[in-house]
């Protein structure tokens, strides 16, 4: 066994899509930065997660809405072609293969080193190569830790002896199960849930909750569970697994009010947890297995010196990749600007602070239909104390509806800080509004004032139109 050592200014822990930001944030700034990955280049995202998924959906998304246009529906009335999807998921999950990545890494002057990383005490990480060497690393400025999550498995009584599917199986297999049982009603159960019975599966939801998607408005997760329904999935609420057991290769399951379910394959689509169990976190003082709770620069609460960073999915506050992008954005020039003793700029909204991480976390649901939010919903606005004009409006009857195609449902939430005019929170459902979102986290993150909103007028005839509705029914 080999054992090297080397110094850096900046150590990224874990290459997924926040710390390649990261990385390649602090080389920007002028710190020599290396990223340690034990898997892939490119996380969890690239291979297993929102590429393979979106590939899935796709034509899912996009039948849905040809088969409402009159004189485009007969074309797509047949079923997928399974083998072209599945082929073309195999090419947006690039292989699996991350060679694209490195290329990019090395075009950005950020070294990689292959092996599995853990700190060894302050600025010190060990990494174990897949050579079975060592390499010591030292970090000059600055260890950020983006090791992401992987999914967290409920202890149902025979799990282990069915091999059940995780969003990993979920998300890269390659023959459609006949039968498959979905454990869980957020968003990884419905998106996958919407692929599956459209490739052909006959699929079980088994849903703990009494509604779907039960972090976002109400009204999103009721037209997600009518969208499920009538592409044919059986959705069970209040349901929870008791026992599984695989006999004569079939996944038997269980249910807690004694009735019985046979699978082909099982999905736990039920969270996930922090990938920090086996990163050194007890040579700094923390423990292992915990989520990694950080400041709005992302330095983690509870070690001193504040050269330890944790950014992404792994510090808990939005696990999503376009937010951790954003996170990683701020925490390289964090770290940066504090290497090299610059002013750092912390009030709400400076370039040093994720304050959108508080106020305006935009995501999209790739189902049929899709739903879209951003900033906070009913519940929250009104757990927050503030005061708060909830706003509704149909969307079926904007005019760029009837132009999206026939038979249109769907509904926008919006709400109103009244004391300040501004909107702090905006839920879309329906066909196509993935791509509506962005103007909503603008006029969010923006505080654009009501006055001045009621001057952006939305082209005719979209779905935007929503805006002008929206503001006119709070005018009244
Ligand atoms: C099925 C599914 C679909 C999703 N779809 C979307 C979507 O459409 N849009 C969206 O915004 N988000 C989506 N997400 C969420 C998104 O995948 C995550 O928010 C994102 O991947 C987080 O990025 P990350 O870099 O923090 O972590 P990850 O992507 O998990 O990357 C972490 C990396 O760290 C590495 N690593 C871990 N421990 C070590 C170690 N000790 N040493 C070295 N390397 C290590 C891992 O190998 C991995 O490469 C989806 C998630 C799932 C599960
Ligand atoms: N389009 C996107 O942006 C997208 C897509 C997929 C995933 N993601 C991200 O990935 C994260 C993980 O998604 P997820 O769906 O796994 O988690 P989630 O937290 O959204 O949903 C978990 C579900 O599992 C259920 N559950 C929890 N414990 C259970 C148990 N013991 N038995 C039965 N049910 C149980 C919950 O009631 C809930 O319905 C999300 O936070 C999301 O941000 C984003």
């Amino acid at each position: 066994m080999n054992e090297t050592t080397r110094t850096y200014d900046v150590i990224v822990i874990g290459g997924g899509p926040v710390g390649e930001n990261v990385a390649e944030r602090a080389r920007a700034a002028g710190l020599s930065t290396v990223i340690v990955e034990r898997e892939l280049l490119g996380g969890e995202c690239s291979f297993w997660a929102c590429d393979p998924s979106k590939a899935l959906l796709r034509p899912v998304v996009a039948r849905a809405d040809a088969s409402r246009i009159p004189g485009l529906d007969p074309a797509v009335a047949g079923p997928l072609d399974v083998e072209a999807v599945l082929a073309h998921r195999d090419k947006m999950s690039s292989y699996w293969k991350d060679e694209d990545q490195v290329d990019w890494l090395n075009s950005v002057s950020v070294d990689l080193i292959r092996g599995h990383g853990r700190l060894t005490g302050p600025k010190q990480v060990a990494v174990q190569t897949p050579e079975g060497d060592t390499v010591a690393l030292t970090a000059r400025h600055a260890v950020a830790v983006s090791t992401g999550t992987r999914a967290a498995l409920p202890p149902i009584p025979g799990l282990d002896t069915v091999r059940p599917w995780t969003s990993r199986e979920a998300t890269s297999a390659d023959k459609v199960p006949g039968r498959l049982a979905v454990v869980g009603g957020g968003v990884v159960a419905v998106e996958m849930a919407t692929a599956w019975q459209a490739l052909g599966s006959q699929v079980t939801m088994l849903v703990l909750d009494n509604g779907l998607l039960e972090r976002m408005e109400p009204f999103a997760g009721e037209l997600v569970t009518d969208g499920l329904r009538e592409a044919g999935v059986d959705i069970r609420f209040d349901t929870s697994v008791a026992s599984l057991a695989r006999e004569d290769g079939e996944v038997r399951i269980t249910l807690a009010d004694g009735g019985e379910l046979a699978a082909d394959e099982i999905l736990l689509a039920t969270g996930r947890a922090p990938q920090t169990h086996d990163v050194g976190l007890q040579t700094v003082g923390l423990t292992p297995g915990d989520w990694l709770s950080v400041d709005d620069t992302f330095r983690v609460t509870g070690v001193d010196g504040g050269w330890l960073y944790a950014v992404g999915d792994v510090n808990r506050r939005a696990l999503m990749t376009h937010q951790g992008k954003y996170q990683a954005r701020i925490a390289g020039a964090v770290i940066g600007a504090r290497a090299k003793k610059e002013p750092i700029d912390d009030a709400p909204w400076g370039a040093h602070v994720a304050t959108a991480d508080h106020a305006a976390v935009p995501q999209v649901v790739f189902t049929t239909p899709e739903v879209a939010s951003v900033g906070l919903t009913s519940r929250e606005a009104e757990q927050s104390g503030r005061r708060i004009e909830v706003v509704d409006y149909d969307l079926a009857q904007v005019a760029g509806a009837h132009q999206y195609g026939e038979d249109y449902r769907g509904r926008a939430r919006m709400l109103i800080d009244t004391d300040r005019n501004t909107v702090v929170g905006v839920t879309f459902a329906g066909p196509g509004v993935g791509e509506l979102v962005h103007s909503a986290t603008i006029a969010v993150a923006g505080e654009v004032p009501l006055d001045r909103l009621w001057h952006a007028v939305p082209a005719f005839p979209t779905l935007g139109e929503v805006w002008l509705r929206l503001l006119e029914t709070h005018r009244g």
